[in-house]
């Protein structure tokens, strides 16, 4: 069976060989296998914690967790009594229907609405749907935001962010092509630094010290290369990326990461987290990320993707 669920779990499987795996809890992709030009041998993708808790506790350090409506602290007063990076990646999503399956991809949908733990953080209606598309080489990542309510209505306000814990030999990881592009330097001391915006210079970004940068209008497409190995981030909707790696610095104070794990990731997560996306009643939002194994040639094999 190419779609299977079990304890809280949906598992896809391509034909080729390729595969996902996707915690109804936080709908967090916990595993992507692929293979690539080189290696038919489908290799895992992601990076999961080995002290990540996976029983619905708190959001799963690694994988692909979903943030929204707010990235990090909340900043819009409808976000105020919401945790950091929102509730999408604490709630236990539904099983809804499978949207592909064949060759081209074996695609699930997922979906989210309002619940009493969150309406009693977030008034705001919506409708949520993520849908996870499997192919040989990609893995692809759809978010669904509706604003139910009817034209002229209240708007929905909110950011939205894949956190994409792409495993990778971190001290070797170069990003491109952000160089010229505007960013925020959340490792400066203060929120007055913080908030001033710098331009990159670098023509790879690397997270060789400890990275927390929320570039801006950045292109909305990136390659992620190391020896041996790369990932390719092609985004639509999603105008902003973060770069993430703590290093020994900030990742030994973080509760449920494995000891070094800070070398086995960056974290490079498209989103729209510089301001907000303001949805008027019956509108529809999609934010949407396509992520292309480019080890070895593939690159080649897929261009202008
Ligand atoms: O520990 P959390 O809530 O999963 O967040 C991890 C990191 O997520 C990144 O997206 C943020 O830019 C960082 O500031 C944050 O530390």
């Amino acid at each position: 069976m190419p779609i299977e669920q079990s304890q809280g779990k949906v598992v896809l499987k391509h034909p080729k060989g390729a595969s996902a795996e996707i915690l109804l809890y936080g709908a967090t992709v916990l595993s992507w296998k692929a293979a690539s030009a080189t290696d038919v041998m489908p290799k895992e993708r992601l990076f999961v914690s080995g002290k990540a808790a996976l029983d619905g506790s708190k959001p799963v350090r690694g994988g692909i967790p979903v943030v929204f409506p707010c990235f990090g602290a909340p900043s819009h007063p409808d976000h105020s009594k919401l945790p950091q990076h929102g509730f999408a990646r604490s709630e236990t999503w539904s099983f809804s229907d499978v949207v592909l399956d064949n060759e081209a991809g074996v695609s699930v949908r997922l979906t989210l609405l309002p619940n009493d733990s969150i309406q009693a953080r977030f008034g705001k209606p919506f409708e949520l749907a993520y849908v996870v598309t499997l192919s040989e080489h990609q893995l692809s990542t759809d978010l669904h935001v509706k604003n139910p309510g009817t034209p002229g209505s209240a708007t929905l306000e909110f950011q939205a962010l894949f956190h994409n814990y792409i495993r990778a030999t971190a001290n070797d990881v170069l990003v491109t092509p952000l160089q010229g592009v505007t960013y925020y330097d959340k490792t400066e001391a203060t929120d007055e630094l913080k908030a001033q915006p710098k331009t990159e210079t670098r023509s790879g970004v690397d997270v060789k010290t400890f990275t927390d940068s929320v570039y801006e209008n950045a292109g909305g497409k990136y390659q992620v290369a190391w020896p041996g190995g790369g990932v390719q981030v092609k985004t639509r909707n999603l105008k902003d990326v973060v770069i993430w790696n703590p290093q020994a610095e900030a990742g030994s104070k973080i509760g449920d990461m494995e000891g070094g794990g800070w070398e086995k990731y960056v974290c490079v997560e498209p989103g729209y987290v510089r301001g907000f996306v303001v949805l008027a009643g019956g509108e529809t939002w999609v934010g949407q990320q396509v992520l292309t194994v480019t080890d070895g040639s593939l690159g080649a094999i897929a261009p202008g993707l």
